[in-house]
C-alpha cells in the first residue's frame, strides 16, 4: 500500500475501508495506471468488483470481499463464536447473513455491468472524487423496512414494495436528542430548531425521513430499539457513531479545523497539548463518518428518492452516494460561510472535500459571496471551468444557487401569544423600567464577536457618561463545543472582561452587563427578544444568523433597532438594520448610541422594511425553493442524459464487429490524456501505446491520431507505429503507415507572425504561468498553468486584440481549452479528416463502413458535424460503404453533435481499451518493442510509475 493510500484508509481498530473509496490518486499515477492496477490489491484479485467496507464491530457496514470471501474468515470466526456469549454469537452471524447478501448483490451487479460506466467507474474510484456507476447495493436499498431479527441488529429486506419517492434530509444531529437516564431507560426530545420547522414545509410535499447522529453512543443491543422508536415516533433514522469517533469527527475535525477556517479564524500549527491541529486521524474519522452516514442512507434509500445532505459535517456524502447509486438526486446546503480561496486553500484536504461535495446536483448558500468563493475555489484548487450557475466536474454539472435561510414565523406569533409569555414580558418591562435594554444571544462562540459587543459598551459608557446608568445589556452567552480550547480560552476572557466593565461602570443599584451564561428556554428568549430596545449582533462570521430575525419577529410593539454586523450572511438580507464593522469598535458604540437615541418614527420605518422581509422569506419558503430548484436541475440533468446518452460499449463493439474497415478518429490531449501546457509532459504512456498499437494491430482498423501538437513532437509519440497523424490541428497529416508527412496549409505567407508575435509576447510577460508554443505553421498561446482567473481574463483581452489584428492576415485565432491558437486560414481538423477520406479513396483502400470519432466535447463540434454530414452523402461517396456506420463520442457531457459521451479521460482511454480488445493481437508483441525501445529515447527522466508499467509489460 503506498503512503498515500495509508493516508485514507481508517485504523482498522475504529473502520476500515477499502482504498477503492477513499483512493485518491494524481492525475499522473491514473494515467498511466491500467484498470487493473487502479484497483487496491485486496479487490484486484477477486474475481468481482467490490467497493465494500468492513467494519471491526461487524455491524451494519458493508462487508469487504477477501479472496474467499465466505471461507477465508470462517475458522476465526467460529473460534470467536464458541468464546462469545450466545447474543453476541447471534449477532455476529446475523452481520454475516448481511455481508453475504450484500456480496450477491455485488456479483449480480458485476455480471450486469456491460456497459462503459462500469469499466470506467473502476479507473475513477481512485482518479476522481467520485465516479458514476451502478447502484452495487441496488437490491438491498430498495427496501426501507427492517426484519427484527429479535436479538440483535436488525438486517435489511430485500423484498418489499415501493412506495412514492421521499425526501431523505441527512444532518450532523438528528432534530431529535436521545439520552439514557441512570435507570437505563432512553429519553427522546424532539427539538424545535430552525431546520425543523424549515422542513415543515416540505413534509408536506412528500414523505419524510431525517437521518443523523442520535448524539450519544448507543449500545449495540439496545440500537433496534432506538432504531423503531425514532422511526416510528419521529420519522428519524439513526447514524450510530461510538463516542470516541463522535469527538473526532465532530470536536476534531468539523469543529476544531473546518468551522474556524470556514470563519476565517487562521489554524495554529499544533495545540497547546503540542500535538498537530490538522491532524489526520481526525480526517480519517471525518472520512469514516461520513462513510457511516452514506451507510445509513443506503439503507432507506428508494430509486426516485431526494436527497438533502446539510453542512459541512457531511461534505464528502454526496460523493460517497453518487458512487453507489448513478442517478441519485442530492442537494446539499452550507449552513455557514465559505471563505474566500486565499483561506479555503489551506485546508490539507481541500481537494478531496471539494470534490464529495461536487457529486450533489445542487449546492446552496446563504449569501451570494459564499456561492461566489465557492465558484473560484472550484476553478483555483480544481482547475475546472465554473459559470454562475455552476461547476462541471466529471460530465457531471454541480449547480449553485443562494437560498438565504429564514425562521417560522408562527411559531413566534404563538408564543407571544401565550399568556405566560406575556405576564413574563409585563415583569421584565417593570424590571428594566427606566433603562434601554440592549440584547445579546449568542452562542459562546469565537466568530460571535462577543468581546467585541463588550468593548464597545465600555466604549460607549465612556464617551456617552450620560447613559452611563441607563443602558443595561443583557449578553446570552449559551455554552457550546467546551472541550475545545478556543472556546474555553473565549470563556475566561469573556468572563474578564464583564468583570472588569461591571466593575468599573456598576453600582449597588445598577449593573451594565447582566451575562447569562447559559440556554434559556424559548419562551423566556421570546420575552427578552420583546423588551429589548436594541439587538447587537457583532459577528466577525456568521452563515447566516436567525437571532436577527428573531428578535426583528418579535418587536412588533416596540419597533426596536437591530444592529447588525456586516460580516453576518443576514446583512446581506436585512438593510433595515444598522449594519456595522464589529472589529472597529468605536463605530459600534456610536452605532448603539445611535440606536438608543432614534426617534420612534425612524425606528417603525427601519422595523417595517425588517419584519416585511423576515415575514416573507421564511424557513418554509426556503426549503421549498430548494426544493423546488432541486428537482428543476435533476429534471434538466435527466433530459440531457437522455438526449446525449453514456456511450455503450457493447452496442459499440457490436455494430464494430460487423464492419470490415474501420476508421477510428481520436483526439489525443485532452481526450485520451489530461491536457498540459507543454508537450513534452504529454508523451504516451505505455499504457497508449499499448492499447492503440493494439487497435492498430487489426488490418481492418484505421487509427488515426488527432492533435494540436506539431508533426515533430508527434513523430516522436507515434511515428514508430501504424498510426495516422494529424498534427497542429489538420495543418499537416500523415497517412497510415506512410513516412510521409503532407501538408495542408495552402498559404505560405507567414508574416503575421512578425506582426502577432509581439502581442502573445507582451501577454506572455504580463500573464505568469502563461507560455508561446512555435510551431511551423500555427502558434499557441497556453494559459493553463497560470492563475485560473486571470489567465482567462488575459486570454479574453489578447483574443479581441488578436481578432482585429488578424482581419487583414490569412490567419484566425481559435479559443481552446486553456489555450489560444493562431492557425492559417481554411485549415481545421475537420478539412484535414475530409482531405485524409479523399486521400483514401484515391488511393483504393477499401471502403469504410464504420467510424469512431473520439474528441473533447465542445472543441470536437467540427469533427463531429463533419462525420455525420460524410454518414449523410455515403451511398454517392465511393470511399464509404453504402451502409457506413459512425459513432461521435464526446469526452464530457457538454457536447451538442455527439451521439454519446463518456465521463472522462480515464473512462474514455478504458473505452479504447476495451474497442482493442475487439481486435487480432498478432502484431501487438512487436509493436509494444517497438514502443520501449523508443521510450528509452523519448522518456528521460523516466518517472517512476511508468517504469513500473513497462516492467510489467516486459
Ligand atoms: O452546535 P452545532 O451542532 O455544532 O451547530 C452550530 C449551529 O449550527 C447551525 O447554525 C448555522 O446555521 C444557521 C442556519 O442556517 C446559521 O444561521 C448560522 O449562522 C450557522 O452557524 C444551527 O442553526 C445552530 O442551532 C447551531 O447552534
Ligand atoms: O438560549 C438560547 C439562545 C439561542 N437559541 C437559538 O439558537 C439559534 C441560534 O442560531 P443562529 O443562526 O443565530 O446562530 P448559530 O448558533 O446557529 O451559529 C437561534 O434560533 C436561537 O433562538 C436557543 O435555542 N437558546
Amino acid at each position: 500500500m503506498s503512503g498515500k493510500e495509508e493516508d485514507y484508509v481508517c485504523r482498522r481498530d475504529t473502520y476500515s475501508t477499502s482504498s477503492a473509496d477513499f483512493e485518491y490518486a494524481s492525475e499522473n499515477e491514473v494515467e498511466e495506471q491500467t484498470v487493473q492496477e487502479t484497483l487496491p490489491r485486496k479487490v484486484r484479485n477477486m474475481s468481482f468488483k467490490s467497493t465494500s467496507h468492513e467494519r471491526s464491530d461487524g455491524s451494519e457496514g458493508l462487508s469487504s470481499s477477501p479472496e474467499s470471501p465466505v471461507t477465508a474468515e470462517t475458522q476465526e470466526l467460529q473460534k470467536q463464536r464458541r468464546e462469545m456469549s450466545p447474543k453476541a454469537a447471534q449477532e455476529e452471524i446475523l452481520a454475516q447473513i448481511q455481508r453475504l447478501q450484500l456480496k450477491l448483490t455485488e456479483l449480480r451487479d458485476v455480471e450486469n455491468a456491460s456497459s462503459v460506466g462500469s469499466h470506467h467507474s473502476q479507473l475513477n474510484s481512485s482518479s476522481s472524487g467520485y465516479s458514476l456507476h451502478r447502484p452495487n447495493l441496488e437490491v438491498s436499498v430498495r427496501d426501507t423496512s427492517f426484519q427484527q431479527t429479535g436479538t440483535g441488529e436488525s438486517i435489511v429486506s430485500t423484498n418489499s414494495a415501493k412506495v412514492g419517492p421521499k425526501l431523505l434530509v441527512v444532518s450532523n444531529r438528528l432534530p431529535v436528542t436521545v439520552t439514557k437516564d441512570n435507570s437505563g431507560a432512553y429519553h427522546f426530545n424532539m427539538s424545535s430548531g430552525g431546520l425543523v420547522s424549515a422542513l415543515k414545509g416540505v413534509k408536506s410535499l412528500m414523505p419524510f425521513l431525517w437521518i443523523g447522529w442520535p448524539g450519544t453512543e448507543i449500545d449495540p443491543n439496545e440500537r433496534d430499539y432506538v432504531r423503531n422508536k425514532l422511526r416510528e415516533d419521529y420519522s428519524c433514522f439513526p447514524v450510530f457513531i461510538t463516542d470516541e469517533q463522535a469527538n473526532l469527527y465532530y470536536n476534531g475535525f468539523c469543529n476544531d479545523v473546518l468551522w474556524p477556517l470556514f470563519h476565517y479564524v487562521p489554524l495554529p500549527i499544533v495545540s497547546s497539548d503540542g500535538e498537530r491541529k490538522f491532524d489526520f486521524k481526525y480526517w480519517q474519522a471525518y472520512s469514516a463518518a461520513n462513510y457511516r452516514f452514506a451507510e445509513a442512507v443506503l439503507q432507506v434509500y428508494q430509486d426516485g428518492d431526494y436527497i438533502w445532505v446539510q453542512d459541512y459535517h457531511l461534505l464528502l456524502l454526496p460523493s460517497l452516494l453518487r458512487r453507489r447509486l448513478r442517478d441519485v438526486k442530492i442537494g446539499f446546503f452550507l449552513h455557514i460561510p465559505f471563505p474566500t480561496s486565499e483561506v479555503y486553500r489551506i485546508i490539507p484536504v481541500r481537494k478531496e472535500l471539494l470534490q464529495g461535495v461536487l457529486a450533489a446536483d445542487l449546492i446552496g448558500f446563504h449569501t451570494y459571496d459564499y456561492a461566489r468563493h465557492f465558484l473560484s475555489v472550484c476553478t483555483r484548487i480544481l482547475g475546472l471551468e465554473s459559470s454562475p450557475k455552476g461547476v462541471n466536474y466529471h460530465s457531471h454539472f454541480a449547480h449553485v444557487g443562494i437560498f438565504p435561510i429564514g425562521i417560522d414565523p408562527n411559531t413566534f406569533h404563538r408564543a407571544l401569544e401565550d399568556s405566560n409569555v406575556q405576564q413574563r414580558i409585563q415583569e421584565l418591562h417593570e424590571r428594566f423600567m427606566g433603562k434601554k435594554v440592549l440584547l445579546g444571544v449568542d452562542r459562546l462562540d469565537y466568530i460571535k464577536g462577543v468581546p467585541h459587543k463588550l468593548l464597545a459598551l465600555e466604549w460607549l459608557l465612556t464617551k456617552y457618561s450620560e447613559w452611563m446608568h441607563k443602558v443595561v445589556l443583557v449578553q446570552i452567552a449559551v455554552p457550546t463545543r467546551t472541550e475545545i480550547e478556543e472556546y474555553k480560552k473565549l470563556s475566561s476572557q469573556t468572563n474578564e472582561l464583564v468583570g472588569r466593565i461591571n466593575g468599573k461602570f456598576g453600582t449597588v443599584d445598577h449593573s451594565p452587563i447582566m451575562f447569562i451564561n447559559q440556554s434559556l428556554v424559548f419562551e423566556e428568549l421570546v420575552a427578552l427578544y420583546t423588551v429589548a430596545d436594541v439587538a447587537i449582533v457583532s459577528s466577525v462570521r456568521d452563515g447566516m444568523n436567525l437571532v436577527s430575525y428573531e428578535f426583528v419577529m418579535c418587536q412588533q410593539a416596540n419597533k426596536g433597532v437591530l444592529i447588525l454586523s456586516e460580516f453576518a450572511g443576514s446583512a446581506q438580507s436585512l438593510s433595515g438594520a444598522i449594519r456595522v464593522n464589529p472589529w472597529n469598535i468605536e463605530e459600534l458604540a456610536n452605532a448603539i448610541y445611535e440606536a438608543i437615541s432614534m426617534p420612534r418614527r425612524e425606528r417603525e420605518i427601519k422595523h417595517w422594511k425588517l419584519y416585511r422581509y423576515v415575514t416573507t422569506h421564511t424557513a418554509e419558503y426556503w426549503a421549498k425553493s430548494f426544493f423546488q430548484e432541486l428537482d428543476n436541475v435533476v429534471k434538466h440533468r435527466d433530459e440531457l442524459r437522455l438526449s446525449l446518452p453514456l456511450l455503450n460499449l457493447k452496442s459499440v463493439t457490436k455494430r464494430m464487429s460487423n464492419a470490415r474497415a474501420r476508421m477510428f478518429l481520436l483526439e489525443y490531449e485532452g481526450s485520451l490524456c489530461h491536457p498540459k501546457s507543454l508537450a513534452e509532459l504529454n508523451n504516451p504512456t505505455t499504457t497508449h501505446i499499448k492499447i492503440l498499437t493494439r487497435l492498430c494491430s487489426d488490418p481492418r482498423n484505421i487509427v488515426v491520431i488527432i492533435s494540436g501538437r506539431s508533426k515533430t513532437i508527434l513523430d516522436n509519440w507515434f511515428g514508430n507505429y501504424p498510426m495516422g497523424l494529424i498534427a497542429e490541428n489538420g495543418c499537416d497529416l500523415k497517412v497510415n503507415g506512410g513516412a510521409e508527412w503532407r501538408c495542408l496549409v495552402s498559404s505560405s505567407e507567414t508574416e503575421w507572425r512578425e506582426e502577432l508575435l509581439p502581442v502573445l509576447q507582451y501577454f506572455t510577460e504580463r500573464t505568469p504561468g502563461a507560455y508561446i508554443e512555435r510551431k511551423k505553421h500555427s502558434v499557441t498561446w497556453h494559459f493553463r498553468d497560470a492563475d485560473p482567473e486571470f489567465g482567462s481574463w488575459q486570454a479574453n483581452e489578447l483574443q479581441l486584440h488578436l481578432a482585429e489584428l488578424c482581419s487583414n492576415l490569412p490567419v484566425e485565432v481559435n479559443s481552446g481549452p486553456k489555450h489560444l491558437e493562431l492557425r492559417p486560414k481554411g485549415v481545421s481538423r475537420s478539412t484535414t479528416v475530409e482531405q485524409l477520406f479523399s486521400i483514401l479513396r484515391d488511393e483504393k483502400r477499401t471502403m469504410i463502413d464504420f467510424c469512431f470519432c473520439l474528441g473533447v466535447d465542445r472543441s470536437s463540434e467540427d469533427l463531429f458535424n463533419l462525420i455525420h454530414s460524410l454518414k449523410d452523402k455515403v451511398t454517392n461517396d465511393m470511399n464509404f460503404s453504402p451502409t457506413m456506420d459512425s459513432i461521435c463520442c464526446a469526452v464530457g457531457l457538454q457536447s451538442t453533435n455527439a451521439d454519446a459521451y463518456i465521463q472522462d479521460v480515464d473512462g474514455a482511454l478504458a473505452a479504447i481499451r476495451e474497442l482493442s480488445s475487439h481486435t487480432s493481437t498478432i502484431t501487438v508483441d512487436s509493436h509494444l518493442r517497438a514502443h520501449t525501445n523508443a521510450l528509452s529515447h523519448v522518456h528521460k527522466p523516466r518517472r517512476r510509475s511508468s517504469i513500473r508499467n513497462q516492467q510489467s509489460l516486459e
